[in-house]
């Protein structure tokens, strides 16, 4: 049996991850969770799954929690309480799938207790990639990841040599706007970004996605997963989303995962690495049915925020915490209908432009330029 601590529990990977544990009750027990205002989900996990730590986003919400639960709980709000959910004692995975990089220092601090880390949450390794994996090498601790590109490469590393590793190709399904020209973005509305072509997400990664700048974040936590230089990390658009990354080695081979869209793979391999449990689908792939797959090269003017995170990832320091701040801000006011699709992109830009970066950021430095790239992105909005 293994104990989980879920951050997240009511969001996208969140609800998938529960229906992994649902299925395989003999293997799974969840012992803590984090949400944020979804107080009616958290009931409903509570009666199901009983968790003994819960830890929600405000304090005042404990009210509403308050029915009749016989197993009891502990509670927890904010910051602190997301970090208590993050260490719970009882826990021996912690799978994080909180949104943002607000999942950090629960990492961080999970980390120490040397509790497995499944990692769902991106921004955490863009924003501090350096600080997490000294940290977990220091404590011995696997980061495993659970995003599907990153999930399939660890899956095609597993009993080959880093050092033989050519390059790593990420897929990108090119998002909500890749059959348009640059020119058809202006006036594109917040309906048409949240509908993704393969994938159902979360709101803020599917306008990531339409944006590329989840691609771009992707490069960025792949070059920390994996310790490979960005000349050696491509893009590969591919619109089916069946092949979910590939490694190409020296001797020019490539390896591929493959495999129907559908997150609760990634996060089972997660939890059940370095074993496969059987998974229970009825949407098999059947690469005779599919016939045939496309790829395509990325256009990089077309995708600007794709270039700002290689160029942010190669030049480094904290220049992918302001990378990942501008945009988080700058998605979240695309979200509340404050600025265009467009806007997004203009944001990070000046935000990535005013910032001198700093080299080899302490944790400090980080939290600082988190919260100063915010203020200025929230300005301009
Ligand atoms: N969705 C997907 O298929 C994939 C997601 N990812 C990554 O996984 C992470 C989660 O994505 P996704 O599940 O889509 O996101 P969602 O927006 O669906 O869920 C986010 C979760 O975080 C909680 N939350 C939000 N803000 C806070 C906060 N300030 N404090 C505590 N909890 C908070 C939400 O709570 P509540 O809803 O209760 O307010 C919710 O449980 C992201 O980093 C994303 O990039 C990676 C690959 C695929
Ligand atoms: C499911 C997953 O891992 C997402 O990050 C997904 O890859 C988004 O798709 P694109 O960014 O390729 O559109
Ligand atoms: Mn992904």
């Amino acid at each position: 049996m293994k104990y989980i601590s879920l951050l997240g529990a009511t969001g996208s990977i969140g609800i998938q991850t529960l229906d992994v544990i649902r299925n395989n009750p003999e293997q799974f027990k969840l012992v803590a969770i984090s949400a944020g205002k979804n107080i009616e989900l958290v009931r409903k996990i509570l009666l199901e799954f009983k968790p003994e730590y819960v830890s929600v986003q405000y304090k005042e919400d404990y009210d509403k929690l308050k029915i009749e639960y016989p197993q009891g709980f502990t509670f927890g709000y904010g910051s602190e309480g997301l970090m208590e959910a993050a260490v719970y004692h009882k826990s021996d995975i912690l799978l994080n799938s909180v949104i943002g990089s607000v999942g950090l220092n629960p990492t961080l601090e999970a980390i120490k207790e040397k509790k497995t880390i499944a990692l769902a949450n991106k921004e955490t390794l863009v924003t501090a990639g350096h600080l997490v994996m000294t940290h977990a090498k220091e404590n011995n601790v696997p980061i495993i990841p659970v995003d599907s590109e990153h999930s399939a490469i660890y899956q095609c590393l597993q009993g080959e040599k880093l050092s033989s590793v050519n390059r790593l190709i990420i897929t990108a399904s090119g998002g909500s706007f890749r059959d348009y020209k640059r020119e058809d973005l202006k006036n594109v509305t917040l309906e048409q970004a949240l509908s993704h072509p393969n994938w159902s997400m979360g709101s803020k990664i599917t306008i990531d996605s339409a944006t590329m700048m989840n691609k771009g974040l992707e490069v960025i936590e792949a070059h920390w997963l994996f310790d490979k230089p960005y000349e050696k990390i491509d893009v590969l658009l591919h619109r089916e989303s069946i092949i979910h990354s590939m490694v190409e080695y020296d001797d020019s081979s490539i390896i591929a995962q493959l495999g129907t869209p559908d997150m609760r793979v990634p996060i089972q391999y997660a939890l059940t690495y370095p074993d496969r449990f059987h998974f229970q689908t009825e949407n098999r792939l059947d690469l005779a049915k599919i016939g045939q797959l496309h790829f395509e090269e990325m256009d990089f003017e077309r995708f600007r925020c794709l270039e700002f995170a290689y160029e942010a990832g190669k030049r480094g320091g904290t220049l992918p915490t302001v990378l990942n701040a501008a945009n988080e801000v700058a998605v979240h006011a695309f979200l509340s209908g404050k600025i265009s699709f467009l806007s997004i992109e203009d944001l990070i830009e000046k935000a990535l432009a005013r910032h001198t970066t700093i080299k080899n950021p302490d944790l400090e430095t980080i939290q600082d330029v988190d919260a100063e790239t915010r203020v200025y992105v929230n300005s301009l909005t």
